[in-house]
């Protein structure tokens, strides 16, 4: 019988709806991996509704937490880290520390960062220490990356002229360590109005999909966590990057269709939960180069 993959998933907890681990652990279970949540933050909802209450973890309890799980004697089960939302770098440097062991103990395992920026638009962003190490410690360090267009081009210091220039940003981030880069929803001049579009770039080859976009009155939560949680649980369950990729897209657009049926502003993974197992409909990455 074939193993079930292990993911340890670094990011926030909310008690009330969805973002972070809460957007992205019960997909990881569904699509079939055994995922191990450590919850940087615990907050009773996320940060667009404006308020909040709760408490951040101390950046040093990561690697006890870590180390917990080494002593038990099952660290080396551990094929992959997610890492998401990071308060300070200190945090950052933690959840590094942390992979060092797990790549210690399990030299296969991967890690993938989403370097998650929040959107200044929306009055939530993170201090500048944080995108530095993102780009300087983490990128070194990270199997996969996972930016939205914000993120890429704070990485690379401006905006996107064309797709074309989207790509070239994208492997530049490539060029730092990652073995891909797979850009979670893209912005350019000329992009047509009617499509969400993302870009996966390796150093085989990139893609690129678009799929429809959906009109929301009020921008859901948590999609970026989604998708780069169900990336990864469908890499360790092996998929090639462009299946994952695809499937991603899919799975991903399936829960956005039910939350949009559903008139709700939080993601509706239960509801959707059969279609990100098995996503009815299918995007195609059509390959894309300079
Ligand atoms: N098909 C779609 N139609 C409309 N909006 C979408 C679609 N897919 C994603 N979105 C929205 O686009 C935004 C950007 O998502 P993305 O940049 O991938 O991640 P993040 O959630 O990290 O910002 C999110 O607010 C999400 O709700
Ligand atoms: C607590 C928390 N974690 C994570 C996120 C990131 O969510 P997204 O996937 O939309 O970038 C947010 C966004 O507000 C948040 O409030
Ligand atoms: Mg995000």
């Amino acid at each position: 019988m074939k193993r079930t993959p292990h993911l340890l998933a670094i990011q926030s907890h909310v008690v009330f709806g969805h973002a972070g681990n809460s957007a992205a652990v019960f997909p990881m279970q569904r699509v079939g991996v055994n995922v191990w949540p450590l919850n940087t933050v615990q907050f009773s909802n996320h940060t667009q509704y404006g308020q909040w209450a709760g408490e951040v973890l101390a950046p040093h309890r990561i690697p006890e937490l870590v180390e917990g799980i080494a002593a038990i004697g099952e660290l080396g089960n551990c094929d992959a880290v997610l890492s998401g939302y990071l308060g300070s770098a200190a945090q950052g440097r933690a959840i590094l520390s942390g992979i060092e062991r797990i790549k210690a103990a399990n030299p296969k395992a991967l890690y993938l960062c989403d370097p998650v920026m929040g959107h200044p638009e929306k009055g939530c962003s993170v201090p500048a220490e944080v995108s530095d190490f993102l780009l300087d410690e983490a990128a070194a360090v990270a199997d996969f990356m996972c930016p939205n267009q914000l993120e890429l081009d704070s990485f690379s210091g401006r905006k996107p002229q064309s797709l074309f220039d989207c790509l070239a940003m994208a492997r530049a981030l490539l060029a730092r360590g990652p073995k891909a880069v797979l850009v979670k929803h893209l912005d350019y001049p000329g992009k047509p109005a009617d499509g969400f579009e993302m870009l996966l770039v390796t150093a085989e080859g990139s893609w690129h999909l678009r799929r429809p976009l959906l009109a929301f009155p009020r921008q859901p939560v948590g999609v970026g966590d989604l998708t780069s949680g169900l990336f990864l649980a469908r890499v360790l369950l092996g998929d090639s990057l462009v299946a994952a990729f695809e499937f991603t897209a899919a799975a991903v657009h399936e829960v956005l269709l039910e939350t949009q049926a559903c008139a709700s502003y939080e993601l509706q993974l239960v509801r959707a939960q059969d279609r990100i197992a098995h996503p009815r409909v299918k995007f195609e990455a059509t390959p894309i180069s300079l």
